[in-house]
């Protein structure tokens, strides 16, 4: 029998991966990347219109241009014939939504509406609706909606409703020309088979949807604002399939530009992070999978459903069929090295590291290597993007205490490295004090290939053995799974998500294992961040606050 191989394509941050794969044991054959030709826009739109302070956009042809690119590429690098591809799915980042027209084009492709920053695609890390999502959390609060139990307590600000009523307070002619709101993982698979059909997992995670109940009642929006009463019947309508459904069929048009066979199988779209779960072989309870790239989401299985603070929502199915997934992240944690090595190392480390041939964050790396756990004498709090979990709170910033006239670059890398292992253990410790098991912990997304350091820090100040994704690109391999599912097994494809998972997902043999001595020193360090954690983040000390104020409104 001829092999039979499937497509992946991973839509994250900065750019969108395809991966073909062979179904029958996942081996990936190729790979290719495209990075998005217009990035994040966080300062201007295209046509040079200034943004305000925390915006985040994406040009929707970019997500396109990754079809265009990628899929051809991996066919051609593979030598695969297209008759043999059974299927392609897809991941993305969420809540990442823009507005459409009546016939699904963005608004922000029609000069007419280009120079409104409105009329784009608002990334997930777009947090310029922070006062919308405090109000939407205290309306929900007063009127006791019992939805907010199923999200720690508080909606983000980077998800859908947020989003949508920033649009209506402060463009409300891009709210009235608005036909439909979409996540962007929704759209492409509008695009790639014609088909509006939205997938329960943004639905579920970003929009606030519940398998049973639905949306949030007309009135809770009537009482945010009387113009979004009907938002969910009209503007957020749309038939919402499970996840390792077919969406629908790659259409014609579509199939020729990229290379495909029009007719297979389209599943409906995923988020990156939750496509990732079962590429690591997770498909049962007490095994958080941690997606680490520019930032973490943190995914855990459970049988039964309870409150966590912050976490970022509990989905009946929302990642495996026939288990409540949990969600819960960190904003920021590649971005934060990033930040520190584009915008804070000094000239000398940068020519260092040019002059040894290596890269920054490898030079970086390796000097902070040397250093033992507390020796740096810095304590850092990992709030770069704002705060994602436990304290739902996008106008919270980055600190480093224990700045000294001796302190050295790689020691401040190395407290930031801390400072996210640090705040995913304040993560697992709530879903814990919970009741919510987390047994064993799996790293996938870039930075586990990256940098051991990291990974070596995050053993030891969670205490805990961490198993990398075997995959480098393990989102497309999940979402490259999820379209085996959507092919079925009458196209040669699987029956279910579980199956698919014990025939394609694979971890390394090296797994990160805690080293006692260090453990201990970070326990005390854990203490203390846990002192700030709680000083800065829940009213003690509102300097943060005041500052993010005063840059909005001078
Ligand atoms: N050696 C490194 N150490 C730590 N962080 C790194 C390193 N190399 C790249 N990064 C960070 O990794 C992030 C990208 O992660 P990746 O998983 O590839 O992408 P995405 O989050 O878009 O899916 C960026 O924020 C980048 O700054
Ligand atoms: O928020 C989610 C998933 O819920 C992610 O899409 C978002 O954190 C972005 O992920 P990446 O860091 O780009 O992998």
């Amino acid at each position: 029998m001829c092999a039979k191989y499937a497509i992946g394509v991973d839509y994250g941050t900065e750019s969108g991966r395809a991966l073909l794969v062979d179904i029958a044991d996942g081996t990936e054959i190729a790979t290719h990347v495209t990075p998005y030709p217009h990035g994040v826009m966080d300062e201007k739109l295209p046509d040079g219109t200034g943004l305000g302070p925390d915006w985040a956009l994406q040009h929707p042809d970019d997500y396109l241009e990754v079809l265009r690119r990628s899929v051809p590429a991996v066919l051609r690098e593979a030598g695969v014939n297209a008759g043999d591809v059974i299927g392609i799915g897809i991941d993305f980042t969420a809540c990442t939504m823009m507005p459409l027209d009546e016939r699904g084009v963005p608004l922000c492709l029609k000069p007419e509406w280009s120079g409104n920053p409105h009329s784009w695609v608002k990334l997930w890390k777009h947090h310029a609706a922070q006062e919308e999502a405090n109000k939407l959390n205290a309306i929900a609060e007063q009127r006791g909606e019992t939805f907010l139990a199923r999200y720690g307590g508080k909606l983000s600000s980077e998800w859908m409703i947020a989003k949508v009523w920033q649009i209506v307070n402060e463009a409300p002619e891009v709210y009235a020309q608005t036909d439909l709101f979409m996540e962007a993982a929704d759209w492409v698979v509008m695009q790639m088979t014609g088909n509006l059909v939205k997938n329960s997992c943004t639905a579920g995670y970003k929009a606030v949807w519940h398998k049973e109940q639905g949306y949030p009642s007309n009135e809770f929006f009537a009482a945010l604002d009387p113009r979004l009463e009907t938002l969910t019947e009209t503007k957020l309508r749309g038939g919402i399939a499970a996840l390792g459904s077919k969406a629908g069929e790659l259409n014609a048009e579509l199939a020729e530009a990229i290379g495909l066979r029009p007719g297979i199988a389209v599943a409906v779209g995923n988020v990156d992070a939750h496509a990732a779960v079962p590429a690591v072989g997770v498909v049962t309870p007490g095994k958080l999978v941690m997606a680490m790239g520019t930032s973490i989401c943190h995914l855990l299985l459970s049988e039964k459903e309870v409150t966590v603070e912050g976490m970022c929502g509990v989905v009946e199915d929302g990642i495996v069929a026939g288990y409540y997934g949990y969600e819960a992240g960190q904003s920021a944690v590649g971005d934060i090295f990033a930040w520190y090595v584009d915008e804070a190392v000094p000239e000398y480390v940068r020519q260092a590291a040019q002059e040894e041939g290596t890269g920054v964050h490898q030079w970086l790396e390796r000097q902070a290597s040397a250093y033992a756990p507390g020796e740096i004498g810095l304590l850092a709090l990992d709030w770069w993007n704002g705060n994602r979990s436990v304290l739902v709170d996008a106008d919270l910033s980055g600190l480093i205490v224990g700045l000294t006239l001796q302190t050295k670059p790689e020691e401040i890398y190395r407290a930031l490295l801390e400072a996210t292992a640090f705040g995913t253990r304040r993560i697992i410790e709530a879903f814990h004090q919970n009741g919510v098991e987390v047994n064993e912990l799996y790293a996938c997304g870039g930075l586990p290939q990256r940098n051991r350091l990291l990974m070596q820090i995050y053993a030891d100040v969670t205490g805990r053995e961490i198993k990398i994704a075997d995959s480098t690109q393990t989102a497309a391999l999940g979402a490259a799974m999820f379209a085996t599912v959507a092919a079925g097994a009458e196209e040669g494809g699987y029956a279910t998500i579980v199956e698919a998972a014990e025939k394609m997902a694979r971890v390394r043999e090296e797994s990160f294992k805690p080293i006692p001595e260090h453990s201990a020193v970070y326990e005390q360090l854990y203490e203390n961040y846990l002192k700030l954690h709680d000083y800065f983040g829940r009213g003690g000390n509102r300097v943060m606050k005041t500052l993010k104020t005063m840059k909005r409104h001078t």
